[in-house]
């Protein structure tokens, strides 16, 4: 076979890929994935596993203030010994997943990826073939286009800062700004959070984010809202930030968390004809472009579910299945079925990693309150399972439950929330009644023992606010 030729193409390296490429592999197809940057993509290396790992040593500041009356004197960070860490843990990853998949047979093509046509991808002066190509090309940081724009920074820079600024100013009420806001407030610096509309976090639940916010502000967060920034300039102690009225911040950093679009520019698509907008790659059910054999995945797609880790590798799974049922021979009958299943999405948990955490999954509590039949229960689970629970008394959470008492959704608020989720969407995935979850025996005293029980007694129709 022509060295150049592959059963499947990836561009990107990202969730969005290499999951789908080892599946692939393992059936043997032959498989490249083109990347022009490091393998693995944004996640591994500038997003989820930098941020969680820097966010830890202030977890556990967190979790010791809960116990400020016992435990005297709040642990110091040191940032530069923190930033060390993180380098040596992340730096590595790349190359150890680009070891793993030669290792496995995936040819790894590094350089930029440009559709030549509908089998074609170009990458420098040389031409590779592919029976299937899948973009998954991801997004980068916008950025937003104000006097001085060069003077801001993007998530990435963040996650490598080298110094801890004393002064920190986050553009936009999103993921990154809120949770890098929580680590910043740790850090003892003076922290704002400059916003162009009345509210953060908009996709969560508004009284569990007010409750953040006060948190935030308590720890001396300053937030600005309706401020549209207009310029950012050296001053002689740092910069200055001003809109077209009145406002005007002085600070030595500005992190431009506006958000991320996708990556659909000089890939090829207007030439070949794929359909895109400024949201990403239209797909089909099937994930497939309007060209059939070439498919998207991940962030780059134009899709209403969130653009996060777990979604990716989802479609990067879905998308290895369909493509060995299309090549399936009808002796493989099974196989060849896979290709008519459209993709389809469980319940899809997400979480802010703020401190403490908010998380939610399925059904909104906005959207069940308008649902005739659906009930909304508050479990207070900080209050009743202190003991268990680590003295968080805050944390609480809101269950949506239907008219047979069944799990819908649930939005938590607190430290164990990225966790106690994962416990609740297979509540909900798996359709359990009221009876299924309390036949289970969980490790006690556990902060999930406590909180399942007292979902399992809500789903049994018995209403234990104590
Ligand atoms: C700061 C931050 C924190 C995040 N935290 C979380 C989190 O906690 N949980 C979560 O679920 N999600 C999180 N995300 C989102 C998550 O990182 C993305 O959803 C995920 O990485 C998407 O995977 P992907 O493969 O689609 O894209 P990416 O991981 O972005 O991969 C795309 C790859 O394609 C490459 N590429 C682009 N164009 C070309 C080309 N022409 N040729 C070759 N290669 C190309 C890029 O270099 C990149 O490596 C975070 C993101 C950021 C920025
Ligand atoms: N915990 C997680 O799962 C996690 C964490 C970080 C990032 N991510 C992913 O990365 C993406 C990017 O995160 P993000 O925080 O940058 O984006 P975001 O979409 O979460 O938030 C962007 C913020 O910028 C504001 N904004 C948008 N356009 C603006 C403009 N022109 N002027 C001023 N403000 C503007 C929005 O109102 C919003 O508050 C997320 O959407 C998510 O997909 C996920």
């Amino acid at each position: 076979m022509n060295n150049n030729h592959y059963d499947v193409i990836y561009i990107g390296s990202g969730h969005a890929a290499w999951h789908g490429a080892l599946i692939l592999n393992q059936m043997k197809k032959r498989v490249a994935i083109i990347e022009k940057d490091k393998i693995s993509g944004t996640c591994t290396n500038y997003g989820c596993n930098p941020k969680i790992l820097l966010e830890g040593p202030f977890e556990a500041v967190e979790s010791l203030q809960h116990y400020k009356d016992i435990v005297k004197n709040t642990p110091q960070i040191d940032w530069s010994k923190l930033m060390e860490y993180k380098q040596q843990t992340i730096r590595p990853l790349h190359k150890g997943l680009e070891s793993i998949f030669e290792s496995q047979g995936i040819d790894i093509i590094k350089g930029e990826g440009i559709l030549k046509d509908n089998h074609t991808v170009n990458v420098g002066d040389t031409d590779y073939k592919a029976k299937y190509i899948v973009i998954a090309t991801g997004q980068r940081s916008n950025e937003l286009d104000i006097e001085g724009k060069e003077l801001t920074h993007n998530s990435t820079d963040f996650l490598d800062l080298i110094e801890f600024p004393k002064r920190i100013t986050f553009l936009g009420g999103g993921f990154v700004s809120i949770e890098f806001a929580s680590i910043a407030a740790k850090m003892g610096s003076e922290v704002s959070v400059v916003v162009h509309s009345d509210k953060v976090l908009k996709p969560y639940h508004q009284p569990y984010v007010k409750k953040l916010i006060e948190k935030l502000e308590a720890e001396g967060v300053k937030f600005y809202f309706n401020i549209d920034v207009t310029k950012l300039e050296n001053i002689e102690n740092g910069l200055k930030l001003s809109d077209d009225k009145a406002f005007q911040l002085e600070t030595d950093y500005v992190v431009d968390a506006t958000g991320r679009i996708p990556n659909v520019e000089n890939i090829g698509l207007d030439q070949i004809g794929i359909d895109y907008d400024k949201h990403g790659i239209k797909v089909n059910k099937y994930m497939q472009t309007n060209i059939p054999n070439i498919y998207a995945s991940g962030d780059v797609v134009n899709k209403k579910i969130p653009k996060l880790t777990p979604t990716a590798t989802f479609e990067s799974n879905y998308i290895a299945l369909n493509i060995l049922g299309r090549d399936a021979d009808m002796k493989k009958f099974p196989l060849k079925a896979l290709k008519l299943i459209p993709i389809k999405y469980p319940a899809i948990p997400n979480v802010v990693y703020s401190l403490p955490r908010i998380a939610h999954v399925g059904m909104s509590v906005e959207e069940a309150e308008r649902k005739p039949g659906y009930k909304v229960k508050t479990v207070k689970f900080g209050e009743q399972l202190e003991f268990q629970y680590k003295h968080e008394r805050e944390a609480e959470m809101k269950v949506v439950l239907d008219s047979r008492n069944r799990l819908k959704g649930a939005v938590i608020y607190g430290s164990a929330a990225d966790d106690l989720i994962n416990i609740l969407t297979i509540i909900i995935n798996k359709k359990m009644s009221g009876r299924e979850v309390n036949k289970m025996i969980f490790a006690f005293p556990s902060a999930s023992s406590g909180v399942i029980q007292l979902i399992g007694m809500h789903m049994l129709g018995v209403d234990i606010n104590l």
